[in-house]
C-alpha cells in the first residue's frame, strides 16, 4: 500500500468537492483532515495537501496562506482567475508546492499536445483555429480554463503569445476575420460535464480535435492523483503535464 497522507477539501459541498470527497473516500491511503468552504478557518496544519475547486479569490487566499505557513501543498482546480490572481498564486508557488490546472483529465492533458503540434504543422495564413467550449448551466466563467488551455497550446505552436492573437468576443455587425487569429466560443447549457473541440478550418478542409468529459468524477480522480504527486515537492508551480510526466525537465 502506498504511505499515508492526509488531505483537506476546499469547496468541499460544491459539485467538483463533493466529487473529489468521493474519490478519496474510497482510498485505503488518504485520510480527510479537513473538508471547508466559504467562510470556514479549517486547521491547515493537519494536512499534507489541500484540493480546492473553489472560487478564483479563494483559491488565491488559501495559497497565500499555505506560503505563509510554509505548507501544506496545493491542487488549485479553480477557474476564471485574472493575470494579478494568476501573479499572485505564481509568488505563493515560491514558497510552497502547486499544482494549477484548468483540466485534470488524462484526454485533455494529451489533446494540449495534439493542438500544439497541429497548430505548428497548419500555417497561420490558410488555416483559421477556433476554440469551442460546451458546459453546464451553472458555470460562471468563460472561456473555460481548459478553453484557455487549449489556445495557449495552439498559440505556442504557432510561436505566439496567446494574449496577441486572442479575437475579441464576435457580436453584432464587425471586421472579418484577421489572418492569424484565435477565437472563442461558450455555451452554457443544462448539466452539460465539459465539451471541448479545436477545429482548424482552411478554404478546403476542416480538422477538428475534441473531448467529452462524461462524468466530473474524472476530475477529481486526476486531481486526487496530482495531490499524490505533490505533496512532498518543493516549492514550485506545477501542472497536469508535469504530474503525468508529459514536460521532459
Ligand atoms: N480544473 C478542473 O479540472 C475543473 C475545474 N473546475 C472549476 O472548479 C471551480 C469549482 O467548480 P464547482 O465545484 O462546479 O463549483 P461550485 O460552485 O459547485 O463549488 C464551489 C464551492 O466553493 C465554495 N467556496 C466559496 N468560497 C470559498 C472559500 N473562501 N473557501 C472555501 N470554499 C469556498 C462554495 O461555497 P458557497 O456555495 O457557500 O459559496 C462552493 O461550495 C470552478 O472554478 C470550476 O470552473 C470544475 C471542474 C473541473
Ligand atoms: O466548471 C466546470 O464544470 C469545469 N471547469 C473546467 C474548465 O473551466 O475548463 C474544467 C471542466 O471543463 C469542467
Amino acid at each position: 500500500m502506498n504511505a499515508l497522507f492526509h488531505a483537506g477539501i476546499s469547496g468541499a459541498r460544491g459539485r467538483m468537492g463533493r466529487a473529489v470527497s468521493q474519490v478519496l473516500d474510497a482510498r485505503k491511503d488518504v485520510v480527510v483532515a479537513a473538508r471547508f468552504d466559504r467562510g470556514e478557518l479549517p486547521d491547515l496544519s493537519l494536512c499534507d495537501v489541500v484540493i480546492d475547486f473553489s472560487t478564483p479569490k479563494a483559491s488565491v487566499e488559501l495559497a497565500e496562506r499555505c506560503a505563509q505557513a510554509g505548507g501544506p501543498a496545493l491542487v488549485i482546480g479553480s477557474t476564471g482567475l485574472s493575470p494579478e490572481e494568476e501573479a499572485r498564486i505564481e509568488a505563493a508557488a515560491e514558497k510552497v508546492a502547486i499544482v494549477r490546472s484548468g483540466n485534470f483529465s488524462l484526454g485533455v492533458n494529451i489533446l494540449i499536445g495534439l493542438v500544439e503540434h497541429a497548430a505548428q504543422r497548419l500555417d497561420a495564413r490558410d488555416w483559421d483555429i477556433e476554440v469551442l467550449e460546451s458546459h453546464h448551466r451553472k458555470k460562471v466563467d468563460a472561456p473555460s480554463g481548459t478553453a484557455l488551455m487549449l489556445g495557449e497550446a495552439a498559440a505556442s505552436g504557432r510561436n505566439v503569445e496567446l494574449e496577441d492573437v486572442r479575437a475579441a468576443p464576435r457580436n453584432g455587425v464587425g471586421e472579418p476575420r484577421a489572418e492569424g487569429e484565435i477565437g472563442f466560443a461558450a455555451l452554457r447549457a443544462g448539466g452539460i460535464v465539459g465539451e471541448h473541440t479545436v477545429l482548424f478550418a482552411s478554404d478546403d478542409e476542416v480538422l477538428t480535435l475534441s473531448h467529452s468529459a462524461i462524468d466530473r468524477s474524472l476530475f477529481a480522480k486526476g486531481a486526487v492523483a496530482a495531490a499524490a504527486w505533490v505533496r512532498n515537492r518543493r516549492p514550485g508551480l506545477y501542472d497536469m503535464q508535469d504530474v503525468l510526466g508529459f514536460r521532459q525537465a
